[in-house]
């Protein structure tokens, strides 16, 4: 089976870790975002329901709080009226008998005054004054004149309290003063007693005091009557079709703000559909304690005829036996709170998107970013390869900086030190030093070639010891290397950058000269006897040295340039030796 290549895992590792640890942080991020929309959803609900309650208790408890204020004024708004109406008349018929009372006789002017006071009506022709003396004799009674000159000392009202009794002890005391009494309503159920309030006040001239009295119950009605057109004209929000409605602990509809229709009816009695059932919850959270609270139910929708779901808020005001409620149209409500939701949810949805696709530019990074380090992986793999290919035809070392990675760096220098050590054992002579024959024979070809295209000088020595033999058999052989290896030092200084030196043969140099003519290979080859002369070893007096022949120009073959160079070199040996030819 064909393996992977490393670069494959390598990439498929980065895709494959990023796309995980992505795939697990958009889960988490975006399991967060709902879970903040599921709590924010449930907020708004939350949030808007009470709104909405708030809006329709406010409502309610203001109208509650109004009714509150008026009852609690209307006994004091009573008292300072029917109050300043004694008074008033009784600064009137002060006037009336001082006027008189040079003229007339007493009994004219009580006449006067009687009859004076008789006339005087109110409150809708309903108010009148009545005058007693503190003998409790009817001097004036309006609305029963039958009564008067009779005594009604012991009158009680429906109580059993002495009324006119009460009466003459606070005028006798104070002068003036409130009595409370309780007294069927001309006309009524005589099983009812209502409270009546009367103001006295003595009238100083005579044993008399005048009063007046009103029933509460009256004045109350009058202020429950004020309330319910003030309830009437009352609508509420946005599109003013929400109201406020008033029905009785009989479930009698008394105001309603929206359907006057409806005023007057009784809610067991109406002809709905379905049927109205909660109104005896409405009932029971009117009249017991707290006397308040919210309830949903069904209510028919006067302008279409269908049925709704509402919320209401009922608050009563039991000693009236009125339970006062707002209702909202749940629907409008759910709409309301499923608007606010889309709103919600659309910004999820753009959150999720703009999530995805930041997961999605990531990805695409990650795959960009894997296939660059898989390249160039790939890159520096390829050029251990390549160069491991070529190894077998030619040992060159690896380029250290077109390598990426430390590791791949260090592989590279490990393997360039490899190259350079077996390059050095392929192409240097062990003893000396200098190129090998093989080697100098390739570089002697590539170089001819070189300068043949450039057009160039070339020139080359050949270099043989001279007498070798003898010093070998003279002194030995490991001596021999010895000085073998001084001349090859020799030539190696004296040509340095200037050529390339190799061992030939067994004491044979050949000198490569790219660019120097004969004439200037002479002078390197001179300089080269010249060192070759200088070499003394330690504790021998002998001199050694070296004769060469020199070949040059681009027109001949190697192998005819070195013949060239050899039959000089021949000549310098036959020539006694020790000598450059050219
Ligand atoms: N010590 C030593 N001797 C070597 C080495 N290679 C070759 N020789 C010797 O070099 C000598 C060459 O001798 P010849 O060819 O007769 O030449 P020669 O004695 O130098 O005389 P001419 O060249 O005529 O001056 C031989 O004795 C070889 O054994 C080597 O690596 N080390």
């Amino acid at each position: 089976m064909q393996k992977k290549r490393l670069s494959y895992y390598v990439f498929f590792s980065i895709v494959l870790i990023g796309t995980i640890t992505l795939s697990i942080t958009s889960f988490l991020w975006i399991g967060n975002i709902y879970q903040t929309y599921q709590r924010e959803a449930q907020r708004i609900q939350e949030n808007y329901t009470n709104e909405v309650k708030d809006e329709l208790k406010n409502r309610v408890d203001t109208i509650v709080s109004l009714i509150n204020y008026r009852k609690a004024t209307t006994e004091a708004r009573l008292q300072k009226n029917i109050q300043s109406r004694v008074l008033e008349l009784n600064g009137l018929m002060t006037y009336l008998y001082e006027s008189n009372r040079d003229k007339l006789p007493d009994s004219d002017i009580k006449k006067l005054i009687t009859e004076a006071v008789r006339g005087m009506r109110f409150n809708d022709g309903r108010g009148y004054y009545f005058i007693d003396t503190l003998q409790g004799d009817v001097i004036l009674y309006p609305v029963a004149p039958s009564t008067e000159g009779s005594n009604l000392f012991y009158l009680q009202d429906e109580r059993g309290n002495y009324s006119l009794q009460q009466e003459i002890q606070l005028v006798n005391k104070h002068g003036k003063g409130f009595i409370e009494g309780y007294w069927t309503l001309p006309g009524e159920d005589t099983q009812k007693d209502h409270k009546k309030i009367t103001y006295v006040h003595k009238f100083a001239p005579y044993d008399w005091y005048f009063g007046t009295g009103e029933y509460l119950d009256i004045t109350t009605r009058e202020v429950q009557e004020e309330i319910k057109s003030y309830i009437n004209q009352l609508s509420y929000g946005d599109d003013g079709k929400q109201y406020v409605f008033i029905h009785d602990f009989e479930g009698n509809e008394l105001a309603n703000g929206r359907f006057p229709e409806l005023i007057g009816q009784n809610h067991y009695e109406m002809t709905m559909s379905p049927k109205v059932q909660y109104i005896d919850r409405q009932i029971e959270i009117a009249s017991t304690a707290p006397h308040h609270g919210f309830l949903t139910h069904l209510w028919p929708n006067f302008s279409n005829g269908n049925t709704s779901n509402k919320l209401t808020y009922i608050a009563a005001i039991p000693s009236w036996g009125w339970a006062i409620g707002s209702g909202a149209n749940m629907e409008d409500l759910n709409n309301a709170i499923s608007r606010h939701q889309n709103e919600l949810y659309n910004q999820l949805i753009s959150g999720i998107q703009k999530a995805l696709l930041l997961a999605a530019g990531i990805f695409i990074l990650s795959v960009i970013a894997a296939r660059y380090v898989s390249k160039k992986m790939n890159a520096s793999i390829k050029l251990f390869t390549r160069n491991l290919e070529t190894s077998s035809a030619q040992l060159s070392l690896i380029d250290e900086g077109k390598v990426i990675y430390q590791e791949f760096e260090e592989l590279a220098k490990a393997s360039n030190n490899t190259t350079q050590r077996i390059n050095t054992l392929l192409h240097k002579d062990e003893l000396t030093g200098l190129f090998n024959r093989r080697y100098i024979n390739v570089l002697f070809d590539s170089l001819l070639q070189q300068a043949k295209k450039d057009d160039s000088n070339f020139s080359l020595i050949m270099l043989d010891i001279d007498h070798f033999k003898r010093i070998n058999d003279t002194y030995g052989h490991p001596f021999g290397d010895q000085v073998l290896m001084n001349i090859a030092q020799c030539i190696a200084t004296e040509v340095s950058t200037k050529g390339y030196v190799g061992r030939f043969g067994g004491e044979e140099m050949m000198v490569l000269l790219p660019n120097y003519n004969a004439e200037q290979a002479f002078e390197i080859a001179m300089q080269i006897k010249t060192c070759v002369e200088q070499i003394r070893l330690p504790g021998q007096d002998f001199s050694v040295s070296i004769s060469g022949g020199i070949s040059s120009g681009t027109n001949a073959t190697t192998f005819e340039l070195i013949q060239q160079a050899d039959s000089k070199l021949y000549c310098a040996k036959n020539n006694g030796r020790n000598r450059i030819e050219r």
